[in-house]
């Protein structure tokens, strides 16, 4: 089989959107004063969608949910050349191609995540070429059932949340992530705000389930040490996020302080970068997002130093690419997943674009042994609703 034809192509939504509200979450733009719509950032209405088509009218679908514009341009530009002509089953080859040609500048980041949806898209073929889902090209059915959580409790009115929330629990979900409102600049009112948001969801959750917090990179060092003590009584599986990427070390810190496990890693690449959060036992849970660390080769590689640490891996983001992975080892207890919902931050786009994705039963997801390939397909449905750019 050989690679014939590489389609990288963007599609913005034009539909409706949840308009911002302030303190929607916590967030790196926070702590400028002059933030604004803080979360105006770290909104992502548009998507690339890679298709890789073959010699022998296969086509294998990939997608990066990063600066699409941007990665759509290097798939064009600097990808697609590296692997018209090849075989996509010489996948950690022609990852080596992409990741050392670009390697001056696209180590991490959007160059990171463009390579990691062409790699995608190398996946999807090969498991359409042998008539095997992904997660059987990566180590099989680790699991009757994919346990997941539901991802979403935005911080808004608190009587919402409580809402939201018991709208999961009565959906069979028995773990939930929520999301902070409030950061260093809002002081102690603040604190006392993020308290209170997750008191609220635990009167509704209770403390026979899972609670996790996100801060989305919206806290500092100083301010999580100080109010780690106070959310310990809270229980919380994890807190995801609290500075930003880039603070390692900060990672590391709060990971010895507190009795929280600390999670991070949807804004880390390959593995190289795992190997360094791992080392300075920074995190607790490692999040890569596989259509941002290096696609489903670097992926999968990410999971067996995982499992060498002995850290569990819960990837970022609810959909498919995601799935098969933590389907393929033990070392990937649960999965994200978002609820589908009218677009808002933009996570849940990926239900408007492609169809396959499994739908939650009772807080479990499952694969199709019999569906080849990573299981999705353009959802024709919404298409009207989005600006596509060839
Ligand atoms: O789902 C997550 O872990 C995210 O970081 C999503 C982001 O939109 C903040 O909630
Ligand atoms: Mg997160």
């Amino acid at each position: 089989m050989k690679i014939t034809k590489v389609r990288a192509r963007v599609f913005e939504w034009k539909g409706k959107t949840v308009p911002p509200q302030a303190h929607f979450c916590s967030n790196a733009m926070d702590q400028l004063y002059d933030r604004g719509d803080s979360m105006g950032t770290f909104r992502f209405h548009g998507w690339t969608v890679v298709e890789v088509e073959t010699d022998t009218g296969l086509v294998g679908l990939g997608n990066v949910a990063l600066a699409p514009r941007i990665a759509k341009a290097i798939v064009d530009q600097y990808l697609a050349p590296l692997v018209i002509g090849q075989d996509p089953f010489d996948y950690e080859y022609l990852w080596q191609r992409m990741y050392r040609s670009t390697l001056a500048w696209g180590r991490k980041g959007i160059g990171m995540a463009a390579i990691s949806g062409v790699d995608i898209a190398l996946w999807d073929l090969m498991g359409k070429a042998t008539g095997k889902p992904v997660f059987k090209l990566l180590g099989g059915r680790t699991k009757e059932k994919i346990p997941c959580y539901a991802s979403k409790l935005y911080r808004t009115d608190l009587g919402e949340m409580q809402k939201e929330a018991a709208s999961y629990l009565e959906q069979g979900f028995k773990a939930f992530k929520m999301r902070f409102g409030y950061g260093p600049r809002d002081g102690v009112a603040g604190v006392r705000e993020n308290l209170k948001s997750v008191e609220a969801i635990r009167e509704v959750v209770g403390y026979e389930n899972d609670l996790m917090l996100e801060c989305y990179m919206g806290w500092n060092l100083e301010y999580a040490k100080r109010i780690l003590p106070k959310l310990e009584k809270f229980e919380p599986r994890w807190l995801e996020e609290p500075v930003i990427a880039d603070d390692i070390d900060g990672y590391a810190e709060l990971n010895q302080l507190t009795s929280i496990p600390i999670s991070g890693g949807e804004h880390e690449f390959t593995l190289h970068g795992f190997k360094q959060l791992l080392d300075k036992k920074a995190v607790s849970v490692v999040q890569y997002d596989t259509n941002r660390v290096g696609g489903i080769t670097a992926a999968h590689k990410i999971n067996a130093l995982c499992e060498a640490y002995s850290v569990p891996v819960i990837p970022h983001a609810g959909q498919m690419h995601n799935y098969h992975l933590t389907m393929s080892t033990l070392a990937s207890p649960m999965s994200e997943y978002f609820p589908v919902h009218d677009v808002e931050v933009g996570n849940e786009l990926f239900y408007y674009i492609f169809k396959g994705d499994p739908q939650p039963q009772n807080g479990f997801l499952d694969l199709d042994d019999n569906v080849p390939g990573l299981g999705l397909s353009i959802d024709e449905r919404y298409l009207d609703q989005f600006q596509i750019i060839e």
